[in-house]
């Protein structure tokens, strides 16, 4: 008799630990990475980082005591590794990120920044004795001591208004630093000195969180190519251009810069003979897929991946002959690892999604951190490659995180169903991928209540991946049908797809969305009474667009999170310079046109209870929306709850919070699941 297995819940969802990105040392028989686990108690992560063998063996802690022990590195000689962490030690306690370096056979991680204005991401130059590292720094200042005194001010300042000119001054959750830009540096590891390469210069990196993809250094440490916004005035939706830095001199040229093309994510070649990044046609199309390009010695660039329509994620690795680079890419709702030939422009699946997260490669060995509906993120190594698809590789697992946990819970199974959906081009329905997650021990001849979970973007895509704000298994757990339609405009259907909803938001995935319903509610299994939709952001915005659409009693209840509600309203957001190109009209220049595609235009229709949720630190969907959409309901008298986090951002992180979130989620649910009350 085997034991009865529990079901997942919003706890043993926070008692899981979290692998990060691996990073291999040069002989390629270690893995670093992050692990991350949280604690309810305290309402907060912790982080660490963990030694796995790709030979075989246990997995070590190396780390222990730092608040958020993240982004490690191996240096290229094997001897240090060097992560990014906040900590009290050595008579310090650090009030911004700082660099630490750690021997891989363990012992104490050694500090060896105190940058007053941080570290944000970095890495190792060839020789092991320097790193390149971002920070955010007052560009008129000279030097680090002029920046600490900045820094002290700044946070001595009585007055805390925020004063700008500028079009771009938040993003996702914070203000873009007053007066602050990142800027590139030289940490000396041995004296701890640091250089500003961009100093006196107007250089400055992304203001809209560059990271590690945003820069490379050249293979004989020279040189540093990064990416930057040439316009004086930044906006979130400016094109890219690429430069490279003189590392002695500081002496900075531009490299590649084109009207209409947007460049990120350089990579230089082992050979340094090289360039590959990402390029976006934004003169062509807003939605140009980012697609790998490269550039020689001569100043001769080209796009390789032009016929090959999917979207190429950073960051690029090259293959260690040079002859290929390494990058994930989505492809119909799985996150596959590839590499593309550059010779062939031929692109073969490495690793095969599920939903390939992150990888790294050294000396021939390739190890990948993946995850999926099934299970939260693990870390394989390649034992035997497959075929140009991925298939018959052999990978296999070289840690165990979470398997006890997991071992003693039921998860429910997943299915991709296509179906007829709506017709983009006015012929015929197109093609439209859904995914379903069942609850644990389904069985086809009880009835089930089904859940739409709508994902966002719309540019993006649910499949079979791991979400650790929106978990499929903890929907299903609690006994839903849960339906996640890959709607007319997702990512990863080809460019066609993506692009179909153009200027007609809500139209199409309205269909969709609706298409999959009839499907469902066919099924012998599905219980006509017990219909619910929910979504995030473009999901949240989608189940507006329902109330304000479908006929009520369809849907029981639906639940919007930091849902888009009125589009003229929305241009208080951190992006509003992209809703003309997804709309089709500035909400001055046709108002008509705008409300056409906004849910607020449609409230007088709008019945069907909704459970709306927002956090007020989300500024790419300002907390107005969701409070406007909420006001409307409650004057409308129609049955409405508010869930509002005064301390969260786009999503809610904070573990109490979404154990908050998942139990008013599903009490909301329950209290109109009239159904249930009869089974
Ligand atoms: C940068 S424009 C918004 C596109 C972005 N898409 C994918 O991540 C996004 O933030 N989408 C929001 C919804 C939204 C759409 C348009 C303007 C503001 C917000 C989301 O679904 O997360």
């Amino acid at each position: 008799m085997t034991a009865k297995k529990a079901l997942f819940d919003v706890d043993a969802l926070w008692a899981l630990e979290r692998l990060g990105a691996p990073s291999l040392s040069p002989d390629g028989a270690q893995a670093v990475a992050s692990l991350s686990r949280y604690d309810m108690e305290k309402n907060q992560g912790q982080s660490s980082l963990v030694l796995l063998s790709t030979l075989g063996g246990e997995m070590r802690t190396l780390t222990h005591c730092g608040e958020k022990d993240g982004a490690p590195l191996w240096s290229p000689q094997g001897d240090l590794i060097a992560f990014v962490a906040k900590r009290e030690q050595q008579g310090v306690k650090d009030e911004q990120p700082q660099l630490y370096v750690i021997a891989p056979d363990g012992g104490e991680a050694r500090r060896v920044s105190q940058v007053a204005t941080g570290i944000e991401a970095f890495k190792w130059f060839p020789d092991g004795k320097r790193i390149a590292f971002i920070s955010w720094v007052w560009p008129g200042l000279k030097g680090a001591a002029a920046q600490a005194r900045a820094v002290q001010a700044h946070k001595e300042r009585k007055a805390t208004g925020y004063v700008t000119s500028e079009a771009l001054y938040r993003f996702w959750d914070h203000s873009i630093p007053m007066g602050r830009v990142a800027r590139l540096h030289v940490l000396d590891i041995a004296t701890g000195k640091t250089r500003d390469l961009f100093e006196g210069s107007d250089f400055e990196l992304s203001r809209t969180e560059p990271d590690a993809t945003s820069f490379d250094i050249s293979p004989d440490g020279r040189r540093i190519v990064f990416a930057f916004d040439p316009a004086a005035e930044k906006r979130i939706d400016n094109c890219q251009a690429l430069a490279e830095v003189d590392v002695r001199s500081g002496e900075a040229r531009v490299l590649l810069q084109e009207d209409g093309w947007d460049f990120s994510a350089p990579a230089y070649s082992h050979a340094g003979q090289h360039l590959a990044f990402l390029a976006s046609h934004q003169g062509l199309k807003h939605t140009a897929p980012r697609q790998l390009g490269v550039l020689d010695t001569h100043g001769n660039w080209a796009v390789l991946s032009e016929d090959w329509d999917y979207e190429v994620s950073a960051p690029l690795l090259w293959d260690e002959d040079d002859l290929g680079l390494l990058f994930c890419a989505e492809e119909r709702g799985r996150r596959h690892l590839w590499r593309f030939d550059v010779k062939s422009c031929a692109a073969f699946v490495l690793f095969r999604g599920g939903h390939a997260a992150s990888f790294g490669l050294e000396a021939g060995t390739l190890v990948v951190n993946h995850d999926g509906v099934q299970h939260p993120s693990r870390i394989s190594v390649l034992e035997v490659e497959g075929d140009e698809e991925g298939l018959g590789a052999q990978w296999r697992r070289i840690e165990t995180v979470n398997d006890k946990l997991l071992a003693g819970i039921d998860f429910g199974r997943e299915e991709e169903v296509w179906f007829k959906g709506a017709n983009s081009d006015g012929k015929h329905g197109d093609q439209v991928q859904m995914w379903l997650v069942y609850p644990p021990g389904f069985n086809a001849r009880r009835k089930y209540p089904l859940m739409h979970v709508i994902h966002g973007g719309p540019h993006t895509a649910f499949g079979d991946s791991w979400h650790w704000r929106w978990n499929h298994q903890a929907f299903a757990a609690q006994g839903y049908v849960v339906a996640c339609v890959n709607y007319h405009g997702s990512s990863s259907f080809g460019q066609a797809f993506l692009d179909s909803i153009t200027h007609r938001w809500g139209e199409l995935e309205l269909q969709d969305i609706e298409a999959a319903t009839d499907l469902l509610l066919q099924k012998p299994w599905a219980d006509k009474r017990r219909v619910f939709a929910t979504g995030g952001s473009y999901g949240g915005y989608m189940v507006a667009w329902m109330n304000g659409h479908v006929k009520p009693g369809r849907y029981q209840a639906y639940i919007c999170h930091a849902g888009c509600y009125d589009w003229q309203a929305m241009f208080a957001d951190d992006a509003y310079t992209y809703h003309a190109k997804e709309l089709g009209a500035w909400y001055w220049d046709d108002p008509a046109k705008i409300a056409a595609q906004s849910p607020h235009a449609f409230a007088q229709h709008m019945k069907t209870p909704t459970l709306v949720i927002h956090g007020a630190m989300d500024y790419r969907v300002p907390d107005a929306q969701g409070l406007a959409y909420y006001n409307t309901l409650k004057a409308r008298g129609v049955d409405a709850r508010l869930l509002w986090f005064p301390d969260e951002n786009h999503w809610i992180l904070k573990p109490r919070n979404s154990q908050l979130w998942y139990g008013e989620f599903f009490a909301w649910l329950a209290r109109h699941d009239k159904g249930a009350a009869k089974r």
